[in-house]
């Protein structure tokens, strides 16, 4: 058996993608989208007292396209947590002219694929800042889920740890020289969705995406061993974007 990779763990994910039922809002009267959307703006609030006590971050975006209207990416401390926040959004009145399209459970990791100093990963501060970061409010997100090929000579988990962490190298020179152009956070989903990683990154230009993710497609380890799922791109909403959309 080949060596595993070890993993850290920090805050649970939620990607939850909904698509408006613009229909039925617009048969709301305007003092009724007004009660739903204040209603909204005040759980958007609460979502940000969340992430100013750092106990959790949520990221509000729009979605370009067909596959939704707009995505909240939660981070918190638990599942139980992820799950009563998801819960309580459905019980609003914006909820109920939401359209479920496609959610998403991870958790943020990091893999010792790369040196992690000497003592405790977990009393490190820079590491803890990045299992449990607070979302960057960039312009655009980008998110997709993905795997690692397991196919005849191309088996990801049949490799020795040597060939995995070399490939891992080359991946990071890669994207270390996007910084500052796009942030990654990489939540790791085996046992919890369908697909092995969720990769979100955020971006003020969103072209930095399409250059970033087309370079990765030549480095063995995205073109020999990547298998990619749906693509979601959107850009940010604050309040006064989502009221924008919500106007009639
Ligand atoms: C924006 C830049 C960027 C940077 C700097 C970066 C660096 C790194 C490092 C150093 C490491 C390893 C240690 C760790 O931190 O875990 C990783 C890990 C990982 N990555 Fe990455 N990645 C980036 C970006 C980046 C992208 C765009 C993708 C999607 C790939 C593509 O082809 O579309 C990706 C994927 C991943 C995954 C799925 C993992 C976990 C793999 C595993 O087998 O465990 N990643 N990544």
């Amino acid at each position: 058996m080949s060596e595993a990779a070890l993993t850290l763990e920090g805050w649970y994910a939620l990607h939850d993608f909904r698509a408006m039922d613009w229909n039925a809002w617009k048969s709301l009267s305007p003092a009724e989208r007004k009660q739903a959307e204040d209603e909204f703006l005040s759980f958007i609030q609460e979502w940000s007292d969340i992430e100013d006590k750092k106990q959790g971050s949520t990221a509000l975006y729009s979605i370009i396209g067909q596959k939704a209207d707009f995505v909240m990416m939660h981070l918190r401390e638990s599942l139980e947590e992820i799950n009563e926040l998801e819960t309580a959004f459905n019980k609003t009145t914006l909820a109920q002219f939401t359209i479920p399209m496609y959610s998403y459970v991870s958790v943020v990791e990091l893999s010792n694929y790369m040196a992690q100093g000497d003592g405790d990963p977990m009393q490190n501060p820079e590491i803890i800042a990045r299992l449990k970061p607070t979302l960057p409010k960039a312009n655009h997100i980008c998110f997709y889920p993905m795997n690692k090929r397991r196919e005849g000579n191309d088996n990801w988990y049949m490799l020795s740890m040597e060939e995995r962490r070399g490939m891992m190298r080359s991946h990071g020179m890669i994207g270390r020289q996007y910084a500052g152009k796009v942030k990654q956070i990489i939540t790791g989903s085996v046992g919890f969705d369908d697909w092995e990683w969720g990769v979100t990154l955020f971006a003020d230009d969103a072209l930095q995406f399409k250059k970033l993710v087309y370079e990765m497609r030549f480095d063995e380890v995205s073109a020999r061993f990547g298998e990619f799922g749906e693509f979601f791109v959107g850009n940010l909403l604050d309040q006064n974007k989502m009221s924008k959309m919500l106007e009639i």
